[in-house]
């Protein structure tokens, strides 16, 4: 189904809740474009650009990259693909980031991926990743048809540096303190500033911790 006006939605929930498996799905059935914060910086880390090679370090070990640069890189893209929908993934992490994506466009809708830590720690160690698609693949939960390989390039696949377990405790900490309050932030927002229409259409959608079933919880 392709929706006919443009919606511009967010998915949030911690690293490793799956926000990049259920943006795949959400945007192929909506056409969508997705895009994730976290497969742009990888990008620039790949192609050496000066801001991936400035970021790794602060990538790597779990930390945010500023503010400033993360507002300026994700809006000026969001302003090129504009006319169509979109899903934003792993944008905005703080609630400074969340004010600078507010002053630029009005959101439909907010996704929030419920998952206990301690189910993403297990998902980070079995996750494997293909670096120039930003697909994703799991050893227990979506394995890729030959071990190792991209299903759709046959490219070799990965383990992100920043998922070890080290760092994806300081990864769920910088979660708990910088971007929990933007959960906060949208419940506000939405409930303060928006009109009813655009307030009934808002949902939560709340995943077991097993991370199989979904309700939708109307904000
Ligand atoms: N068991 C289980 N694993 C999942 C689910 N969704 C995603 N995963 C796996 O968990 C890991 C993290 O998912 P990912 O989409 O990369 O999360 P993100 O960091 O929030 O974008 C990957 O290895 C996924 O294959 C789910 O519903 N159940
Ligand atoms: N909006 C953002 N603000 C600051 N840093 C970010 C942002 N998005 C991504 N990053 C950086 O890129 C890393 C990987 O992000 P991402 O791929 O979204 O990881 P995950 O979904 O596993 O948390 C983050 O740990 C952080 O260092």
């Amino acid at each position: 189904m392709v929706l006919q006006r443009v919606i511009r939605a967010v998915i949030m929930g911690p690293p490793g809740s799956g926000k990049g498996t259920v943006s795949a799905r959400i945007t192929k059935s909506f056409g969508l474009q997705h895009m994730s914060s976290g497969d742009i910086l990888r990008a620039n880390i790949k192609e050496k650009t000066e801001l991936g090679l400035l970021m790794k370090a602060c990538i790597d070990q779990g930390q945010l990259v500023p503010d400033d640069i993360m507002s300026r890189l994700i809006l000026n893209d969001l302003r090129k693909i504009d006319n169509s929908g979109w899903l934003l993934d792993g944008f905005p992490r703080t609630v400074s980031q969340a004010e600078a994506l507010d002053h630029a466009f009005s959101l439909d809708t907010v996704i929030n991926l419920n998952v206990p830590f301690q189910t993403i720690k297990e998902r980070l160690t079995s996750r494997w990743t293909h670096i120039p698609s930003g697909r994703v693949y799991n050893t227990d939960f979506n394995p890729p048809k030959v071990p190792g390989l991209d299903d759709v390039t046959g490219e070799p696949l990965v383990q992100r540096d920043d998922d070890r377990p080290e760092t994806v405790t300081r990864r769920l900490k910088s979660y708990e303190t910088q971007t929990e309050p933007v959960l906060e932030f949208y419940r506000l927002t939405f409930c303060n500033t928006r009109t009813m229409k655009i307030l009934k259409k808002a949902v939560f959608l709340g995943f077991s911790s097993k991370g199989e079933r979904q309700e939708n919880i109307p904000l």
